[in-house]
């Protein structure tokens, strides 16, 4: 993801800037899990001495294959498991202090929601759990319902509604309470384009209001596209940990970007780069990305209802 100075997180400031660090929300010491059976036999050992800190204002993608334990490490940190060993601290308080969980808000990877209730009935309950005063929770609950794009379906009971329109209002829920931390368990699986771009979008917005997000997700382009750090884990271990720029920049590889260019301008670049002996590793136009080309679509087809010519393969793409 390119940023610009203002959107680079938090975490990378200090290096940058000599200013003091930034608050750790999160940090575990070498924690570990093993799940047991029955008699208390090691069945699988899902997470290895994990030493992660995260920080204020910054969105932290766990990634890893099937099992490599991101869903156990959401969990020990919400409190919901113990760890077999190590600790978890959230907000400077051991990850077993519930009181902490006010301040969280979890998006699972499925959501257990009532039915039978609709939008405003489901949020208001939520609310309720939480002790919200009747007027604050009622403009909470529309504005709520409002970011996550459901006004339309708000009085929709959830069984009626798309795995989509699930999602979102799961999302809705996990923020009922404005909560300072938000952990979302793939939390664009299910969604279309344009509801992932809105997905995004939103954890982006969180994060400039100085909220910490954590994700775990399979969608890599997702998690290019808003994470400011990942973690790799596999097989229960750490196996890599750094800023996404930073771990995807080709050092090696110069890449330049110019307006289309005239023959002579070409080939006297071309010539250029042969008296200094490199090779041209790719030379042509840019492509956008598929996400770009669908919104655009989308967007136009908006605007502009009715038949639309298509199969422009000619060089119409964004530049970017
Ligand atoms: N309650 C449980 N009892 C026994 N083993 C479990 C339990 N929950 C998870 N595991 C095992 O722990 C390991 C890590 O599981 P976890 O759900 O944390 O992985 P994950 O990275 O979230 O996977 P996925 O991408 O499939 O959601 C897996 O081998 C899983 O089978």
């Amino acid at each position: 993801m390119a940023m610009s100075e203002a959107q680079v997180s938090p975490a990378a400031r200090p290096s940058e800037t000599g200013q003091s660090p930034p608050e750790v929300v999160i940090e575990t010491r070498t924690l570990s899990k093993v799940y047991r059976d029955f008699w208390g036999r090691t069945k699988v050992q899902a997470l290895k001495a994990l030493d992660l800190q995260i920080y204020r204002g910054e969105v932290f993608g766990l990634l890893g294959p099937n099992g490599s334990g991101k869903t156990t490490t959401m969990k020990l940190l919400l409190g919901l498991l113990l760890p077999t060993s190590g600790e978890v601290y959230v907000f400077g308080r051991p990850a077993t202090d519930v009181s902490k969980n006010e301040r969280i808000g979890y998006l699972p990877e499925e959501s257990y929601l009532y039915r039978f209730l609709n939008a405003e009935e489901t949020l208001d309950f939520y609310g309720r759990l939480f002790n919200m005063p009747r007027s604050v929770r009622r403009q909470r609950v529309a504005d709520l319902i409002e970011m996550v794009g459901l006004t339309w379906a708000k009085k929709r009971p959830l069984k009626e509604y798309s795995k989509g329109m699930t999602r979102r209002i799961g999302l809705a829920q996990a923020l009922i309470n404005d909560p300072d931390l938000i952990l979302l368990d793939e939390p664009t699986s299910g969604l279309d384009p344009i509801g992932t771009r809105e997905m995004k979008d939103l954890i982006l917005r969180l994060r400039d209001q100085g909220k910490t997000v954590v994700m775990c997700s399979h969608l890599l382009a997702d998690v290019q596209d808003v994470c400011d750090r990942i973690g790799i884990l596999y097989q229960g271990e750490l196996k890599e940990l750094g800023r996404v720029d930073q771990l995807l920049a080709m050092r090696d590889v110069t890449e330049i970007r110019v307006p289309r260019m005239s023959p002579e301008a070409e080939s006297e670049v071309k010539a250029v780069l042969a008296k200094h002996g490199l090779e041209i590793l790719s030379w042509g136009n840019p492509t956008t990305t598929l996400e770009h080309l669908f919104l655009r679509i989308i967007r136009e087809s908006e605007e502009h209802p009715g038949l639309r010519a298509h199969g422009r393969g000619d060089g119409h793409a964004d530049r970017n």
